[in-house]
Protein backbone atom coordinates (compact mmCIF):
# COMPACT_ATOMS: atom_id res chain seq x y z
CA UNK A 1 0.00 0.00 0.00
CA UNK A 2 1.31 3.63 -0.86
CA UNK A 3 0.93 7.07 -0.30
CA UNK A 4 -1.61 8.54 -2.72
CA UNK A 5 0.20 8.80 -6.53
CA UNK A 6 0.69 12.27 -7.66
CA UNK A 7 1.44 13.65 -4.10
CA UNK A 8 5.00 14.53 -4.83
CA UNK A 9 6.59 13.23 -1.97
CA UNK A 10 10.33 13.04 -1.95
CA UNK A 11 11.67 12.62 1.36
CA UNK A 12 13.34 16.30 2.69
CA UNK A 13 10.59 18.11 0.49
CA UNK A 14 7.89 20.39 2.82
CA UNK A 15 4.54 19.28 3.00
CA UNK A 16 3.42 21.84 5.37
CA UNK A 17 5.12 25.27 6.21
CA UNK A 18 3.24 27.47 8.77
CA UNK A 19 4.34 31.12 8.59
CA UNK A 20 3.93 33.51 11.47
CA UNK A 21 0.91 32.03 12.74
CA UNK A 22 -1.23 34.07 14.97
CA UNK A 23 -4.14 32.42 16.24
CA UNK A 24 -7.35 33.43 18.97
CA UNK A 25 -9.96 31.61 20.60
CA UNK A 26 -12.78 34.06 21.78
CA UNK A 27 -10.67 37.14 23.01
CA UNK A 28 -7.81 35.05 24.00
CA UNK A 29 -4.74 35.01 21.95
CA UNK A 30 -3.22 31.23 21.77
CA UNK A 31 0.47 32.39 19.81
CA UNK A 32 1.69 34.83 17.96
CA UNK A 33 3.84 34.14 15.15
CA UNK A 34 4.24 30.88 15.19
CA UNK A 35 6.01 29.32 12.62
CA UNK A 36 6.80 25.27 11.55
CA UNK A 37 7.56 23.06 8.71
CA UNK A 38 6.80 19.43 8.13
CA UNK A 39 8.64 17.84 5.18
CA UNK A 40 8.27 14.55 3.99
CA UNK A 41 9.63 11.63 5.55
CA UNK A 42 8.84 13.48 9.14
CA UNK A 43 6.84 13.11 12.02
CA UNK A 44 6.79 15.86 14.85
CA UNK A 45 5.34 15.73 17.87
CA UNK A 46 3.93 18.90 19.10
CA UNK A 47 3.67 19.29 22.82
CA UNK A 48 2.70 22.03 25.47
CA UNK A 49 0.74 22.84 28.49
CA UNK A 50 -3.07 21.92 29.03
CA UNK A 51 -4.63 25.10 27.16
CA UNK A 52 -1.51 26.23 25.29
CA UNK A 53 -2.98 25.91 21.38
CA UNK A 54 -2.57 22.10 20.34
CA UNK A 55 -5.78 21.06 18.99
CA UNK A 56 -6.39 24.87 17.62
CA UNK A 57 -3.16 24.80 15.76
CA UNK A 58 -4.09 21.33 14.25
CA UNK A 59 -7.56 22.77 13.48
CA UNK A 60 -6.08 25.68 12.15
CA UNK A 61 -3.97 23.32 9.77
CA UNK A 62 -7.35 21.63 8.63
CA UNK A 63 -9.07 24.35 7.93
CA UNK A 64 -11.66 24.52 10.61
CA UNK A 65 -10.16 27.58 12.55
CA UNK A 66 -9.51 30.72 10.27
CA UNK A 67 -6.06 32.68 11.65
CA UNK A 68 -6.01 36.08 12.95
CA UNK A 69 -2.70 36.19 10.62
CA UNK A 70 -0.09 34.20 9.24
CA UNK A 71 -0.17 31.88 6.30
CA UNK A 72 -0.38 27.60 6.36
CA UNK A 73 0.37 26.60 2.70
CA UNK A 74 1.21 22.39 1.52
CA UNK A 75 3.99 22.68 -0.65
CA UNK A 76 2.76 23.09 -4.39
CA UNK A 77 -0.67 22.19 -3.56
CA UNK A 78 -3.60 24.40 -3.15
CA UNK A 79 -4.63 24.39 0.49
CA UNK A 80 -8.30 23.70 0.08
CA UNK A 81 -7.50 20.47 -2.43
CA UNK A 82 -4.80 19.75 -0.12
CA UNK A 83 -7.27 19.58 2.79
CA UNK A 84 -9.73 17.63 1.15
CA UNK A 85 -7.64 15.05 -0.97
CA UNK A 86 -4.13 14.74 0.56
CA UNK A 87 -4.42 15.25 4.50
CA UNK A 88 -5.77 13.14 7.52
CA UNK A 89 -7.52 14.56 10.28
CA UNK A 90 -7.87 12.39 13.39
CA UNK A 91 -8.94 14.43 16.43
CA UNK A 92 -9.26 13.18 19.88
CA UNK A 93 -13.19 13.49 19.60
CA UNK A 94 -13.24 10.39 16.81
CA UNK A 95 -16.47 11.61 14.79
CA UNK A 96 -17.43 7.92 14.66
CA UNK A 97 -21.54 7.53 14.79
CA UNK A 98 -22.54 5.89 17.89
CA UNK A 99 -25.36 4.04 16.12
CA UNK A 100 -24.11 2.57 13.69
CA UNK A 101 -22.10 -1.21 13.49
CA UNK A 102 -18.29 -0.95 13.31
CA UNK A 103 -18.37 -2.03 10.45
CA UNK A 104 -21.54 0.31 8.65
CA UNK A 105 -19.19 3.20 10.25
CA UNK A 106 -15.85 1.96 8.66
CA UNK A 107 -17.27 1.55 5.45
CA UNK A 108 -19.04 4.68 5.34
CA UNK A 109 -15.68 7.06 5.85
CA UNK A 110 -13.92 4.58 3.82
CA UNK A 111 -16.19 5.47 1.10
CA UNK A 112 -16.38 8.75 1.57
CA UNK A 113 -12.53 9.37 1.46
CA UNK A 114 -12.41 7.35 -1.58
CA UNK A 115 -11.06 4.23 -0.37
CA UNK A 116 -11.08 0.31 -2.41
CA UNK A 117 -11.93 -2.89 -0.32
CA UNK A 118 -8.27 -3.85 -0.41
CA UNK A 119 -7.63 -1.00 1.43
CA UNK A 120 -10.49 -1.30 4.08
CA UNK A 121 -9.09 -5.03 4.40
CA UNK A 122 -5.74 -4.63 5.22
CA UNK A 123 -6.93 -1.48 7.77
CA UNK A 124 -9.02 -3.87 9.54
CA UNK A 125 -6.55 -6.66 9.40
CA UNK A 126 -3.63 -4.20 10.46
CA UNK A 127 -5.90 -2.67 13.23
CA UNK A 128 -7.33 -6.38 14.29
CA UNK A 129 -11.40 -5.04 13.81
CA UNK A 130 -12.41 -7.78 12.53
CA UNK A 131 -14.22 -9.30 16.10
CA UNK A 132 -15.36 -5.77 16.41
CA UNK A 133 -17.25 -5.38 13.10
CA UNK A 134 -20.39 -6.40 13.96
CA UNK A 135 -20.92 -4.22 17.52
CA UNK A 136 -22.53 -1.29 17.29
CA UNK A 137 -19.71 1.93 17.96
CA UNK A 138 -21.64 2.86 21.75
CA UNK A 139 -20.29 -0.92 22.25
CA UNK A 140 -16.84 -0.33 21.72
CA UNK A 141 -14.17 0.76 24.45
CA UNK A 142 -12.28 4.23 24.34
CA UNK A 143 -9.51 2.48 22.92
CA UNK A 144 -11.04 0.37 20.24
CA UNK A 145 -13.04 3.28 18.92
CA UNK A 146 -9.80 4.74 18.42
CA UNK A 147 -8.24 1.78 16.72
CA UNK A 148 -11.97 1.97 14.41
CA UNK A 149 -11.13 5.27 14.26
CA UNK A 150 -7.46 4.79 13.02
CA UNK A 151 -8.42 2.33 10.46
CA UNK A 152 -9.67 4.72 7.76
CA UNK A 153 -5.95 6.28 7.80
CA UNK A 154 -5.14 3.23 6.76
CA UNK A 155 -7.78 2.29 4.18
CA UNK A 156 -7.01 5.35 2.40
CA UNK A 157 -3.56 6.25 1.91
CA UNK A 158 -2.85 10.14 2.18
CA UNK A 159 0.29 11.85 2.87
CA UNK A 160 0.00 14.35 5.46
CA UNK A 161 -1.54 12.75 9.09
CA UNK A 162 -2.93 15.15 11.92
CA UNK A 163 -3.38 14.04 14.97
CA UNK A 164 -4.69 14.97 18.65
CA UNK A 165 -3.36 12.77 20.90
CA UNK A 166 -3.52 9.61 19.33
CA UNK A 167 -2.32 7.19 21.67
CA UNK A 168 -4.52 8.80 24.93
CA UNK A 169 -6.75 5.60 25.10
CA UNK A 170 -4.82 2.93 23.88
CA UNK A 171 -2.78 0.21 26.00
CA UNK A 172 0.70 -0.44 26.09
CA UNK A 173 0.00 -2.84 23.10
CA UNK A 174 -1.55 -0.93 20.75
CA UNK A 175 0.54 2.43 21.42
CA UNK A 176 3.05 0.40 20.56
CA UNK A 177 1.54 -1.21 17.14
CA UNK A 178 0.38 2.05 16.15
CA UNK A 179 3.66 3.40 16.48
CA UNK A 180 5.05 0.60 14.19
CA UNK A 181 2.14 2.00 11.68
CA UNK A 182 2.97 5.56 11.92
CA UNK A 183 6.80 5.26 11.55
CA UNK A 184 5.81 2.72 8.25
CA UNK A 185 3.85 5.87 6.97
CA UNK A 186 6.68 8.49 7.71
CA UNK A 187 9.15 5.29 6.39
CA UNK A 188 7.35 5.76 3.15
CA UNK A 189 7.30 9.94 2.71
CA UNK A 190 4.47 10.49 4.75
CA UNK A 191 4.24 13.20 7.28
CA UNK A 192 2.74 13.63 10.86
CA UNK A 193 2.11 16.53 13.33
CA UNK A 194 0.65 14.81 16.47
CA UNK A 195 -0.11 16.69 19.13
CA UNK A 196 0.93 14.57 22.59
CA UNK A 197 2.04 14.43 26.18
CA UNK A 198 3.60 11.60 25.94
CA UNK A 199 6.96 11.17 23.86
CA UNK A 200 5.42 9.38 20.50
CA UNK A 201 6.84 5.90 20.04
CA UNK A 202 8.25 7.15 16.21
CA UNK A 203 10.85 8.93 15.51
CA UNK A 204 10.20 12.77 15.72
CA UNK A 205 11.12 15.90 16.36
CA UNK A 206 9.89 17.94 18.81
CA UNK A 207 8.10 21.36 18.46
CA UNK A 208 6.99 22.67 21.75
CA UNK A 209 4.39 25.25 21.62
CA UNK A 210 4.46 27.11 25.29
CA UNK A 211 3.03 27.09 27.88
CA UNK A 212 -0.58 27.94 28.01
CA UNK A 213 -2.28 29.89 30.79
N1 LIG B 1 -14.60 26.51 21.07
C1 LIG B 1 -13.82 27.28 21.84
N2 LIG B 1 -14.18 28.53 22.15
C2 LIG B 1 -13.40 29.32 22.91
N3 LIG B 1 -12.23 28.90 23.44
C3 LIG B 1 -11.84 27.66 23.16
C4 LIG B 1 -12.60 26.78 22.36
N4 LIG B 1 -11.93 25.62 22.25
C5 LIG B 1 -10.81 25.77 22.96
N5 LIG B 1 -10.76 27.00 23.51
C6 LIG B 1 -9.67 27.51 24.35
O1 LIG B 1 -8.50 27.59 23.59
C7 LIG B 1 -7.39 27.31 24.44
C8 LIG B 1 -6.51 26.27 23.74
O2 LIG B 1 -7.22 25.04 23.69
P1 LIG B 1 -6.61 23.80 22.94
O3 LIG B 1 -7.61 22.71 23.02
O4 LIG B 1 -6.12 24.22 21.61
O5 LIG B 1 -5.33 23.47 23.86
P2 LIG B 1 -4.40 22.20 23.95
O6 LIG B 1 -2.99 22.69 23.96
O7 LIG B 1 -4.76 21.23 22.89
O8 LIG B 1 -4.78 21.64 25.38
P3 LIG B 1 -4.80 20.15 26.01
O9 LIG B 1 -3.38 19.75 26.25
O10 LIG B 1 -5.54 20.37 27.30
O11 LIG B 1 -5.55 19.26 25.06
C9 LIG B 1 -7.94 26.86 25.79
O12 LIG B 1 -7.81 27.92 26.70
C10 LIG B 1 -9.39 26.59 25.49
O13 LIG B 1 -10.21 26.91 26.61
Amino acid sequence: MGIERGSQLRTGSPMLTVSGLTLSRGERVLFRDLSLTLAAGEAVALTGANGAGKTSLLRAVAGFLRPDAGTIAFGDLEPAEARRRHLHWLGHLDGLKSARRAREELAFQAAWLGADAAGIDAAVDLLALNSLLDLEVRQLSAGQRRRLAFARLIATPRPIWLLDEPFAPLDARWREALGLLMQAHVDKGGAILAAVHDPLPVTARAFDIGVGR
